[in-house]
């Protein structure tokens, strides 16, 4: 049976890359999806966005949805102080035995929990079952659909606190137009837009962080 594109992508990874170095992950899944093969990790001009955001949230519990392969999965966690955690939820199986042996790689396993399942019937168990209070940074990558319904999700299992911080991939490219109408006119967010571009391409992208207010 031939490989997915996902495989050959951590094959690549498991070849190339410097194990227990994220940086190294990082790099190499960047090089082989901008010269081989295009895929959908938020890639390294996003990334830093990402990076900066996660370092101003400074999470003890961060939650990210759509895991993929891995890529933010190792981003996120890579920058995370001793004893804080990323709990990332991926509903295809597939995708989540790669990216659980990508994150192993890495070496980034113990600061990640992988939830394989869809979102909508985690993010209610995070409470009772992952033992979360609430989160301090959400990641949304996910399908662009899902984006308003989690976070509508979120507050009402009472996950979010004055200050979290959600960001949020793709508001340009393939957009999200309800996700941005949703927080933009709430109340309880404050938003700010981060224009930038697609991974690997020079086409226009934009990410858009909402802290919410209480
Ligand atoms: C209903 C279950 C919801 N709950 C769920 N629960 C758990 N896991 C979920 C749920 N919904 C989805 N997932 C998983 O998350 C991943 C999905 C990620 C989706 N990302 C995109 O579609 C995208 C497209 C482009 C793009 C740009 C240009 C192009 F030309 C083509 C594509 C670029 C980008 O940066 C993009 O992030 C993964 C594939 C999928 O299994
Ligand atoms: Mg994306």
């Amino acid at each position: 049976m031939n490989q997915s594109k996902e495989q050959r992508i951590l094959n690549f990874v498991l070849q190339n890359a410097v194990r227990g170095d994220p940086c190294s992950v990082m790099d190499t899944i960047d090089k082989y999806c901008s010269q081989k093969e295009w895929a959908m990790n938020v890639g390294n001009e996003k990334g830093l966005i990402l990076d900066k955001t996660v370092e101003e949230a400074n999470p003890s519990v961060a939650l990210e949805l759509g895991t993929y392969c891995g890529y933010s999965a190792v981003r996120i966690s890579r920058l995370l102080k001793a004893g804080a955690r990323l709990l990332t939820v991926e509903f295809n199986p597939e995708f989540a035995a790669i990216a659980k042996q990508m994150i192993e790689f890495a070496g980034v396993q113990d600061k990640v929990k992988l939830l394989e399942g869809p979102s909508e019937e985690i993010i209610p168990q995070l409470k009772k079952k992952y033992e979360v209070d609430t989160l301090d940074f959400v990641f949304l990558d996910h399908w662009k659909d899902r984006y308003t319904p989690d976070t509508i999700l979120l507050q009402e299992c009472n996950l979010l606190r004055k200050g979290s911080i959600l960001l949020a991939d793709n508001i340009i490219f393939p957009g999200a137009p309800d996700f941005l109408n949703y927080v933009r006119k709430s109340p309880h967010f404050k938003c700010t837009n981060y224009p930038s571009h697609l991974e690997y391409m020079q086409v226009e992208d934009a990410m858009e962080k909402a802290v919410f207010l209480g």
